[in-house]
């Protein structure tokens, strides 16, 4: 299986610190999500600011109540040092309480938009997105990606800017105090920017590796549970575990990869900080001891405990820089969602009523699901209103597919489709899907109760009508029987029998003018299947309907029989004319007719 069809920009071999997708990307978070926060933004940094300039004040503060017990001044002095230095904490103290609820709020809230907006989007993908996107990869975007930015932006860029202010304000102070000591200190610069640059590198290709890897396992995992039924009756248990096993341990390498590539550079800014700080204290004792500069030891002191106020902070900038060379792919991947354009969408100004009891056409239709493999080339069938038309053919021939065409689930390439002469890329999709009730072969059922799964397709009927709808397609005892137990995910506690009743309840309940019936009774024994028949042929009533069947005694009243065979019909009529034409419906007739016997 393809994996990470979405991950963008896969050539890492020489990454920028920013690449324009990144720049794209976080513009795109910005205009979208933050801007309008900008006043609480501003209030965060408003505090952030408060807490830095309580960094500085201590500093001078300290300087103060050390030159009092350098020169041997006054002890309330001192203690009025103490007692401002002890407020200035507390003020700090209490930013620190309010600046993360807030920031953490503010993401929360941003991400939770975003999710908003994304599943929003989701809904108008084409249905071919799912058929070639497993479900794994789209929850690896809602889930675990926007998550990992909620908690990046919340927590780690907040403190971040903390930090890069605190840098600014004390480093300030420190060149506003001594220029030259300052100079001395920053020597380590570029080499820290080497440093970063190197690492950034690493962890953008790892932590793209670590969402690919992340990805399939949880592709893995959601094959395996949905199919543990085969899997059991395989034998395949051991396969599947080590098949996830492997993923998992993926996940482990590149998470220590992971963790070795950001680990370099802490260990590399302390020794560059060591060296820094030695530099300091040698020059600056120098300088202390000297006559010839005007600086004395409580300055170098204070210096060296704003060097510390400096490095620390630093040291978590670094880490935010490979904290945020990660969140960058995380971005990516949650935004290459919004790269997705559905093609099926109504067009300007699209038609909301339509005959929807007039005939259906396909005028020379063309449509394949994937280049390489064509399917029908200039298709025509003709489904007149009002009455019964069935399909049948071969298993793989295209029948289904012409019903997932009529409601317009797939776009055609060439030709059209029209509904009571209104070409259905005219109508507006809701109005065009409006107009079916479809039973079809893969049924979803929802973890809920019966009676919710059947009113699903109409929330707004009422309890006679489900009532009503539950007897005619042979379920209500069921739903006696069952009350209000969930029926386990997708329906697992229901019979093949069951899944399809509900089918065809919703069927009786949407009660819409077209009918499209694919295999709707296949599932059901003699007698269910010819009381449940006789409901549908009174539902049929009067509705354009369309039938695909494999049995043909399900379909020989039909008023019309479309017979197809590798997405071409090729033969048409009724039950009786077809046997009296002699080819493939005959044959297959008598196939059945043999089986039966
Ligand atoms: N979503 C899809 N993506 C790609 N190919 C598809 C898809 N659905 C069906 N096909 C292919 O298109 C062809 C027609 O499929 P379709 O389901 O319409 O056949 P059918 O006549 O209804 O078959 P059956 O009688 O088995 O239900 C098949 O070859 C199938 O493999």
């Amino acid at each position: 299986m393809k994996l990470n069809p979405l991950a963008r920009s896969k050539n890492n071999s020489k990454l920028p610190f920013f690449t324009k997708q990144d720049i794209e990307n976080i513009k795109w978070f910005w205009d979208n999500y933050l801007i309008q926060r900008t006043p609480w933004l501003f209030a965060v940094l408003g505090l952030i600011l408060v807490q830095g300039v309580a960094y500085q004040q201590f500093l001078s503060l300290t300087e103060s109540g050390l030159r009092v017990i350098f020169d041997a001044g006054v002890i309330s002095d001192l203690v009025q040092v103490c007692a401002v230095v002890f407020g200035l904490f507390a003020v700090r103290g209490l930013t620190s309480y309010i600046v993360p609820r807030l920031s953490t709020w503010l993401a929360s809230s941003a991400v939770m938009e975003l999710r908003r907006d994304l599943i929003e989007h989701m809904m108008t993908f084409d249905l071919s997105y799912f058929d070639r996107t497993s479900p794994g990869e789209t929850i690896l975007r809602l889930v675990s990606q926007a998550d990992g930015l909620s908690q990046f932006v919340g927590q780690a860029t907040v403190n971040a800017v903390r930090d890069f202010v605190t840098v600014v304000i004390v480093s300030g102070y420190l060149i506003y105090k001594a220029p030259v000591l300052f100079g001395t200190a920053i020597v380590i610069a570029p080499v820290i920017i080497l440093i970063l640059q190197y690492v950034s590198h690493k962890i953008k290709m790892v932590q793209r590796e670590a969402e690919n890897v992340l990805g399939a396992y949880m592709n893995a995992l959601e094959e395996t549970v949905n199919g543990m039924r085969t899997v059991k009756i395989s034998n395949q248990e051991k396969f599947e575990e080590a098949r996830l096993l492997q993923s998992t341990e993926g996940i482990r390498d590149l998470q220590i990869r992971l963790q070795a590539a950001q680990a370099v550079v802490m260990p590399a800014i302390d020794i560059a900080s060591a060296f820094a700080y030695a530099l300091v204290i040698g020059f600056g004792g120098y300088m202390a001891i000297s006559p010839a500069y005007d600086i004395d030891g409580a300055a170098i002191i204070t210096f060296l405990i704003g060097l510390v106020m400096v490095f620390d902070p630093m040291r978590n900038l670094a880490k935010f820089f490979t904290q945020l060379q990660a969140a960058l792919i995380l971005l990516d991947g949650v935004n290459s969602m919004n790269a997705i354009k559905p093609t099926i969408r109504d067009r300007d100004d699209p038609k909301d009523s339509f005959d929807t009891r007039g005939e259906i056409l396909l005028r020379d239709v063309t449509f394949a699901y994937s280049p390489e493999s064509p399917l029908f080339d200039r298709l025509s069938l003709d489904f007149p209103a009002g009455q019964r038309t069935a399909i049948v053919g071969a298993t793989g021939s295209g029948k289904t597919t012409i019903l997932s065409l009529i409601s317009r689930l797939y776009e055609i390439e060439g030709g059209e489709i029209t509904i009571g002469g209104t070409n259905i890329r005219d109508i507006r999709i809701s109005s065009l899907r409006q107009a079916f009730s479809v039973v079809a072969q893969d049924i979803v059922i929802f973890n809920a109760s019966l009676w919710e799964n059947i009113k699903y397709v109409r929330p707004e009927s009422t309890d006679e009508e489900i009532w009503e709808a539950a007897e005619s397609a042979e379920i209500a005892d069921l739903i006696r029987a069952r009350g209000d137990l969930p029926l386990g995910p997708k329906g697992a506690q229901l019979s093949g029998g069951q899944k399809q009743r509900i089918a065809i309840a919703r069927a009786f309940l949407r009660n819409a003018p077209i009918l499209l019936l694919d295999e709707a009774t296949s599932a059901l024994d003699q007698r269910t299947e010819e009381r449940v028949k006789r409901s549908l042929a009174r539902l049929a009533e009067g509705k354009t309907t369309i039938i695909v069947a494999h049995r043909l005694s399900a379909i020989s009243d039909a008023d019309k029989i479309y017979v197809l065979d590798q997405g071409r019909a090729v033969e048409s009529g009724t039950h009786e004319e077809l046997l009296a034409l002699g080819g493939l419906y005959h044959g297959m007739y008598s196939t059945q007719k043999g089986e039966y016997r």
